[in-house]
């Protein structure tokens, strides 16, 4: 994380984005976006709302699929293959690029087939393996010590800060290859934030991720690049350090300084 002191165009780059526009309907959201997801790096997404900062997560892994008025335009390289073309399979897709939301949302089961089913959808193992897998989640999300014992009791029993970190097991688990975290924390206590952004942390040595995230702190602490975007443009993009100490365009410094937002 932070500080990596690696300028962008250095590194190997996991998504590419190219000339992204998005509409929803006849509503323009993105607007010639270009950017992209260093490999096993950190990216935050900032702005003010309605920039458009979720809307390029859910196009990341197609989320807006569900929706038949919504179309993205342009190219979304994941290793050098175009996401964007229909004849990709979005559940694979899915499967290489997860998703953790707002609101903590487990599933109404119990903690070990919160992320147990998930394995089951794309793999068939045995039981003992598959217990190993789950173990392995969990640890990798630092929840692990505190739900080992109840592991048969619902998922929805767990607070909030746990079920976060049960649903980041949840998309560990499928072993991805980016993960897409959309404002993760905002619904979490202190304490929780905490160990969620220590947790991103040690998922980057791993992970490609990408975070939205409405908090500039959390910003700085968690992302190695950040991108500003403003109005479904993307205004600029960086180091997380250069972004917030010495922003190239007065727009981002106005953000950042809370001018506006
Ligand atoms: N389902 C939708 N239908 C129509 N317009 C939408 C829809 N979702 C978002 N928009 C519009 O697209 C633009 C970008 O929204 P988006 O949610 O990506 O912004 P954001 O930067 O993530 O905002 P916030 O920080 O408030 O979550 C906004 O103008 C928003 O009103």
């Amino acid at each position: 994380m932070m500080a990596s002191h690696i300028p962008a165009n250095d590194l190997p780059t996991k998504v590419s984005v190219r000339n992204l526009d998005f509409f929803y309907g006849d509503h323009h959201a993105l607007k010639g976006v270009n950017l992209g997801l260093r490999t096993n790096k950190v990216t935050a997404f900032i702005g003010p709302s309605g920039c458009g900062k979720s809307t390029l997560l859910r196009v990341l892994n197609r989320m807006y699929d569900l929706y038949p008025k919504q179309r993205a335009q342009g190219e979304v390289l994941l290793d050098g293959e175009n996401i964007l073309d229909p004849r990709v399979d979005v559940n694979l897709l899915r499967a290489r690029v997860g998703m953790v939301f707002q609101k903590p949302t487990p599933f109404p089961m119990t903690i070990y087939e919160n992320i147990a089913f998930g394995i089951r959808l794309y793999e068939k193992i045995s039981k003992a393996a598959l217990d190993e897998r789950v173990e392995e989640a969990l640890r990798g999300a630092a929840i692990w010590d505190e739900v080992k014992d109840k592991l048969h009791m619902s998922g929805l029993g767990l607070s909030g800060g746990q079920q976060q970190r049960l649903c980041i097991a949840r998309s560990v688990a499928i072993q991805p290859e980016v993960i897409l975290f959309d404002e993760p924390c905002s619904a979490l206590d202190p304490i929780s934030t905490a160990k969620v952004e220590e947790l991103i942390d040690e998922l980057s040595d791993r992970y490609t991720i990408a975070i939205v995230t409405h908090n500039m702190q959390q910003a700085v602490r968690v992302s190695d690049y950040t991108a500003f975007m403003y109005l479904g443009e993307l205004v600029e993009f960086g180091e997380t350090d250069e972004v917030f100490s010495n922003p190239k365009q007065k727009r981002t410094q106005d953000y950042i300084t809370g001018r506006f937002g």
